[in-house]
């Protein structure tokens, strides 16, 4: 295979990589062409909102668009096409690179072992054997929705479902704000909970929860917000500090009297504000750190 490298101007990126895919390109990907120089500058996006540049723009200022093509003859036509193009005078071949052939499957699943979340739970990928020691195994391979058990905000909410639930007297109902995979949702089935609700804003991950409750035989409820009702004894929420500091009084309102409240994905320095935003519901605590992140833990009076 060949790869066509291309040098495009921001405000294109989209035209051209749909071009390229009608000339037959096998998949585009698309890079900051200022990476690692002094005019590199990240692009922010929450999951399902549109990524941006400073303020408003969409995407990198330059962008190399990287084209895999079958063979030389498919990527160079490719190229002479779209330099004829009229309007996109901005755009430059920046070369043609032979692509040695992998086995990509391998690679990609290579990148993904077991995680322990304790000596007997661990989050397994399919194509792994759980450890021996592991007694309770969720199985999840790496999807599009984020969750796969190693991130350290993940961890932490798993670590304290594996620390706090009683199988003698399992929870009846949690509430997953957040779901992404549905990995906390399912931890928490798997620890013995029922009546669980796992919600999320991008629907992609209310699709990849229930594939994986599924394939773990597990039973959940997963939709949107919405579907979050009524209240529970563990409510389980792992965003990051903006959207829970605005999400501070419909958490709070979905937790029962005495049942527990779980934050996660806030930084050490994002502490005290969101301690204050909970406040005058539920009082927050430290109840574990990894890595610059805390989990932020506590029972509604
Ligand atoms: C960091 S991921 C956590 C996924 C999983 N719960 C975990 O612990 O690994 C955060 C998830 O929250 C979702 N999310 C972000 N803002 C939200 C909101 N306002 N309401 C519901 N879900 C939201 C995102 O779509 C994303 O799937």
């Amino acid at each position: 295979m060949v790869e066509l490298m291309l040098l495009a101007p921001a405000g294109e990126v989209e035209r051209i990589s749909d071009a390229l895919m009608e000339l037959d390109a096998l998949a585009v990907t698309v890079e900051d062409a200022d990476a690692d120089t002094p005019d590199e500058a990240p692009i922010f996006g929450e999951p399902g909102m549109p990524a941006t540049f400073g303020e408003q723009i969409r995407g990198w200022r330059h962008s190399v668009l990287k084209a895999l093509f079958e063979n030389e003859t498919l990527a160079t036509e490719a190229a002479t096409v779209l330099l004829a193009e009229e309007g996109w005078s901005d755009l430059h071949v920046q070369g043609l690179a032979p692509v040695a052939e992998q086995d990509w499957v391998r690679l990609t699943q290579s990148q993904f072992d077991p995680v322990r979340i304790t000596d007997t739970f661990w989050i397994v990928p399919s194509w792994h054997e759980p450890p021996a020691q592991a007694r309770r195994v969720m199985r999840l391979d790496p999807g599009l929705a984020f969750g796969t058990g190693t991130h350290p905000t993940t961890r932490m909410c798993l670590r304290w479902i594996a620390g706090h639930a009683d199988v003698a007297t399992p929870w009846p109902r949690v509430l997953d704000y957040g779901c992404g995979s549905g990995i906390l949702a399912i931890g928490a089935a798997l620890h013995g909970a029922t009546g669980i609700d796992a919600v999320d804003i991008d629907t992609a991950a209310v699709e990849s929860t229930l594939a994986n409750a599924q394939a773990n035989g597990v039973t959940l409820h997963a939709g949107l917000p919405d579907q979050a009702n009524g209240s529970y004894p563990v409510v389980l929420a792992n965003i990051l500090s903006a959207p829970l500091k605005l999400l501070a009084p419909l958490l709070c309102g979905h937790v029962e009297a005495g049942g527990s409240l779980v934050l996660a994905g806030i930084l050490e320095r994002q502490i005290d504000e969101l301690t204050e935003a909970y406040a005058p519901w539920i009082a927050l605590e430290v109840g574990d750190r990894e890595d610059g992140w805390v989990l932020l833990t506590g029972r509604r009076a």
